[in-house]
């Protein structure tokens, strides 16, 4: 089956190439309709990442948020038609240990290899889970980063101790939000405090206990343990003010890309005994565990739905352009891109 793949071949510059996609073997063939933009297919687009790292990965298909309707399954479980969202995690082993998204060996959509930006997607067929019925297609598009909130959630709950009284998360952006409901779902008695530099997006976490401009944090604020959802420049400043804040013992989850080293203070993590852990990306059974997170609260979904942003329908290939221009200029939120409605 010939298939159009839309690589960004340099910084700012998608082409079309055409590939052909096999039918006789396993895999299940996907159409996208709903793709969303992370800040990682922005560090590529504009050419924010090292040089030799562009050399290497470019030519690639952007995009690892996103669902699409089957069109294909050659065993005949997902039926033409039904609505699915497509995991970009692609494991080559199992590891009793190791989570799938840790696995050195993994491969990782629009990182490692083509991303969504196809007309068709073939996927092996357990990076491929069924949509509820009636879901909020623009929400459901990023159910990837969501799951990557309710991965480090997850794994929060086994390495932070029991004390989990004031939790406070750093960001004022999407990856902060999302962590934010889904802790408020968690931990409903815990106190939810949000530190941000933007006041009008601070003014979004309706459901959080207290926010607070990070510039304007009052002395008496206590945290038994903290979220960092900032990334980029603001990693540092955000990291090494939670360490300040947090109570001795706490656990601090990081979830920021950044490009460059961080420095932090390390002298004050060895004093109050502090666990420091990192999460990246997600793996099968946290988008399974994110997509029955809505179906049972609807509210989440609610929420989710402050976050939806620019909405681009795609008819031609300027229009990806336009939305990842778009997508820059945004005040928040994801930007979706609606394709093959
Ligand atoms: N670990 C993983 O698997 C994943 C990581 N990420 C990463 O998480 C990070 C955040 O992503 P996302 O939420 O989508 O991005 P956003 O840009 O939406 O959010 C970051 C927010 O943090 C604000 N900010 C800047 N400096 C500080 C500070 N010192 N303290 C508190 N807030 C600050 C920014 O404000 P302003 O814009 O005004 O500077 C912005 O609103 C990125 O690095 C992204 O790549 C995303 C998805 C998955
Ligand atoms: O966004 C992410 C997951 O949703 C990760 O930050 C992303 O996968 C990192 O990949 P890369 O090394 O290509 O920036
Ligand atoms: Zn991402």
């Amino acid at each position: 089956m010939l298939n159009a793949v839309y690589r960004l071949v340099e910084p700012r510059r998608f082409e079309i190439e055409f590939t052909d996609i096999d039918l006789f073997g396993d895999q299940v063939i996907v159409r996208p309709t709903h793709l969303s933009i992370c800040n990682a297919d922005q560090r590529y687009y504009q050419g924010k990442r090292a040089p030799e790292v562009l050399a290497k990965k470019l030519p690639m298909a952007l995009i690892h948020e996103g669902i699409g309707r089957v069109v294909y399954d050659p065993k005949g479980e997902f039926k033409k038609g039904q609505n699915v969202v497509m995991i970009p995690n692609t494991p080559v082993e199992e590891d009793e240990i190791i989570a799938e998204n840790y696995l050195r060996s993994s491969k990782f959509r629009a990182s490692g290899f083509d991303g969504f930006m196809q007309d068709n997607v073939a996927l092996n067929r357990d990076r491929v889970i069924l949509l509820p019925e009636g879901i909020n297609k623009e929400v459901a598009a990023f159910t990837e980063i969501a799951s990557v909130s309710y991965h480090a959630i997850t794994r929060f709950g086994r390495f932070s101790h029991e004390r989990r009284a004031h939790i406070g998360v750093w960001g004022d952006g999407n990856l902060a939000f999302i962590t934010s409901v889904f802790l408020r779902y968690r931990y409903p008695d815990a106190n939810l405090y949000i530190f941000g530099v933007n006041n009008d997006k601070l003014s979004d976490f309706t459901f959080a206990d207290a926010t607070y401009h990070v510039n304007e944090i009052p002395e008496n604020v206590v945290l038994d343990h903290a979220f960092e959802c900032v990334g980029g420049e603001g990693s540092p400043k955000a990291i090494n003010q939670i360490i300040d804040y947090i109570n001795p013992e706490g656990t601090i989850s990081i979830l920021g890309v950044s490009e460059n080293p961080v420095p932090i203070n390390t002298r004050m993590i060895l004093e109050k005994g502090l666990r420091v852990f990192g999460s990246s990306r997600s793996g099968r059974k946290d988008f399974e565990d994110t997509i029955r997170l809505y179906e049972e609260n609807p509210q989440v979904v609610q929420y989710l739905e402050n976050l939806v942003g620019d909405v681009v329908e795609i008819k031609e290939i300027k229009d990806f352009t336009k939305a990842f221009e778009a997508d820059i200029h945004k005040a928040g939120g994801k930007t979706i891109m609606v394709w093959n409605k």
